[in-house]
């Protein structure tokens, strides 16, 4: 299994890192399969797969069934859990308590948190107690409410340099790596020049160490809105739904199911109890 060095090493030998999100057990196994360097259990699943419209209602217990289907589907698979919302803006030892069940029990390598101030005084405290821990800055979609919106973020001057900052003190804080999400290009190719630990983009442009993305916008299973970073690889929404339709029609013309879907029993048994083999 790919490990914090093994992230390094692939920053410093200009090695794309490929992240992609993954819920469940048969999704983080495609993953894998298809070569991602690691797999990121995001609380997206909250929009992609539980139907809300942020990532505000999902919970701990949300994140620890998807981290151990995925840890199951994909045993190993580099596995990084995000820290839902209002878990680490706290009590630490409440934090401590999440990021044990997280590890322990899910079995997964390392937990992923949003934003800066005292976001990076817990990044370094869950460090110093033995936890590899990923920084988010950007777009940071818990603060949503505070944000106003999901909005490219360090377009100004005055936002990108706090952003150069922040994105500093997050190396500072212990952080192995560091997810960047919507912002301009040119600031996404600056931080990843002036810092040491791989940063992973998304909405990032093409010029950082690695990139990421959900998985269900990769092999578009969603129906509506996909953002301006998004390439959808396929198109499975549209799949599904042609081969649901096709299941209704079979059931309501009477084409499903055929022979081949049936059971049955000795013809003598049949003849016997029921007088002889239907029709059919
Ligand atoms: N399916 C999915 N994909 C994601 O990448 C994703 C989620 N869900 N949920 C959690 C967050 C939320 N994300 C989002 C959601 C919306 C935009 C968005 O509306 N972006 C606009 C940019 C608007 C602007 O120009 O400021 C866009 O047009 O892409 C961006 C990131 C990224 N994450
Ligand atoms: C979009 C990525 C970075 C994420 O945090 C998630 O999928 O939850
Ligand atoms: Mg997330």
């Amino acid at each position: 299994m790919k490990n914090v060095g093994s992230f390094l090493k692939m920053k410093q030998d200009s090695d794309p890192i490929a992240m992609m999100t993954a819920y469940d057990a048969p999704a983080a196994k495609a993953a894998a399969e298809a070569g991602v360097d690691l797999i990121l259990v995001g609380d997206s699943a909250g929009m992609v797969v539980q139907g809300y419209d942020s990532t505000i209602p999902v919970t701990l217990e949300d994140m620890l069934l998807h981290s151990r289907a995925a840890r199951r589907g994909a045993p190993d698979t580099f596995i990084v859990t995000d820290l839902p919302f209002l878990t680490y803006a706290g009590d630490f030892s409440e934090t401590l308590a999440a990021v044990k069940k997280l590890l322990q029990d899910a079995g997964v390598q390392a937990v992923k948190i949003e934003g800066s101030g005292e976001t990076f005084t817990v990044i370094e405290r869950l460090t110093a107690a033995g936890v590899p821990v990923m920084a988010h800055l950007g777009l940071t979609p818990q603060s949503v409410g505070v944000l106003g919106g999901y909005k490219v973020q360090g377009k100004t001057e005055q936002a990108a340099n706090q952003l150069i900052d922040e994105a500093i003190e997050a190396e500072k804080s212990g952080a192995f790596a560091l997810v960047l999400e919507c912002v301009p290009w040119q600031l996404a190719d600056h931080i990843s020049n002036i810092l040491t630990i791989p940063v992973i983009g998304i909405g990032a442009g093409h010029k950082t160490d690695g990139q990421v993305l959900v998985y269900h916008d990769v092999v578009g299973y969603t129906d509506g809105f996909v953002p301006k970073f998004v390439k959808q690889y396929a198109n499975v929404q549209s799949v599904i739904k042609k081969a649901l339709e096709g299941y209704v029609e079979d059931v309501k013309s009477g084409s499903f199911p055929e022979e081949s879907h049936a059971f049955t029993m000795d013809e003598e048994t049949a003849v016997k109890l029921y007088g002889g083999t239907p029709a059919k």
